[in-house]
C-alpha cells in the first residue's frame, strides 16, 4: 500500500488494537474509580486512540488537549514545537496524558516538564504503542498498550507526513 511516496504493509489488525484499548480503559478505571481524572490528548496523533479509550472508560472523567509536534517524515527532529498549551484550569488536577506512541521519549519528557511548570498536580501517561528498544528515558510509562519493534508505523492516528492517520489497522514501512 502506498502512503505519500513510501510503501507500507499490514502490521497490526484493528481487533488487536481494540482489545488493547479496552484493557487500558479497565486498568485506568481500576486506579481512578474514586476520582475524576482529566484525559489530556496529545494532538494530533492521539485522537483516534483517545476517542476509543473514552468510549470504553466507565467512570467520571473530563477531556482536554495539548498540541506538540517534532516529527518530519519518519524521523524525530529532536525539537518540540508547542502550538496549544496545557489549559490553566488543569492546575491542581490529576491528568492522564494520552499518546498514540512513545518512541524516543522526547515528547513525553517535554510534556512532563511542561506539566510541572503549570503546577499540574499529578500526571500519568497512557500510550497505545511503545518502542521499548528505543525508549531510554527515565519517565515512567503508566499504561502501555502494544509494544512494537523499532519500525516506523502508520494508522490509528499515526501519520507519515500527515497521511495515513485514518486507518483502524496499523501498517509498517517496507524497508
Ligand atoms: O517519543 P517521540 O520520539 O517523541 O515520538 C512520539 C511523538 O511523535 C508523534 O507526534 P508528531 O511529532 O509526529 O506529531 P503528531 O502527533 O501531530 O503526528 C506522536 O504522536 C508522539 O507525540
Ligand atoms: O513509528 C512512528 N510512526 C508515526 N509517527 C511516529 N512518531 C513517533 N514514532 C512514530
Amino acid at each position: 500500500m502506498k502512503i505519500g511516496d513510501r510503501y507500507f504493509e499490514p502490521f497490526i489488525e484493528a481487533s488487536e488494537i481494540q482489545f488493547a484499548i479496552q484493557q487500558l480503559a479497565e486498568q485506568i478505571y481500576a486506579d481512578y474509580s474514586d476520582q475524576c481524572p482529566v484525559f489530556v490528548g496529545v494532538l494530533n496523533g492521539s485522537i483516534l486512540f483517545l476517542a476509543d479509550l473514552l468510549k470504553h472508560y466507565k467512570g467520571d472523567c473530563e477531556l482536554s488537549f495539548i498540541k506538540v509536534k517534532s516529527y518530519e517524515g519518519t524521523n524525530s527532529t529532536n525539537h518540540i514545537t508547542e502550538s496549544l498549551a496545557f489549559d490553566d484550569s488543569l492546575q491542581g488536577r490529576s491528568i492522564i496524558l494520552v499518546e498514540d506512541i512513545v518512541d524516543t521519549g522526547n515528547t513525553i519528557v517535554y510534556l512532563k516538564e511542561a506539566a510541572k511548570k503549570k503546577n499540574i498536580h499529578h500526571v500519568k501517561i497512557a500510550t497505545l504503542f511503545l518502542k521499548p528498544e528505543v525508549y531510554q528515558k527515565a519517565v515512567k510509562l503508566d499504561y502501555v498498550g502494544i509494544r512494537i519493534p523499532n519500525k516506523f508505523i502508520v494508522g490509528c492516528g499515526l501519520d507519515y507526513d500527515g497521511l495515513g492517520r485514518n486507518s483502524s489497522e496499523v501498517f509498517v514501512l517496507k524497508e
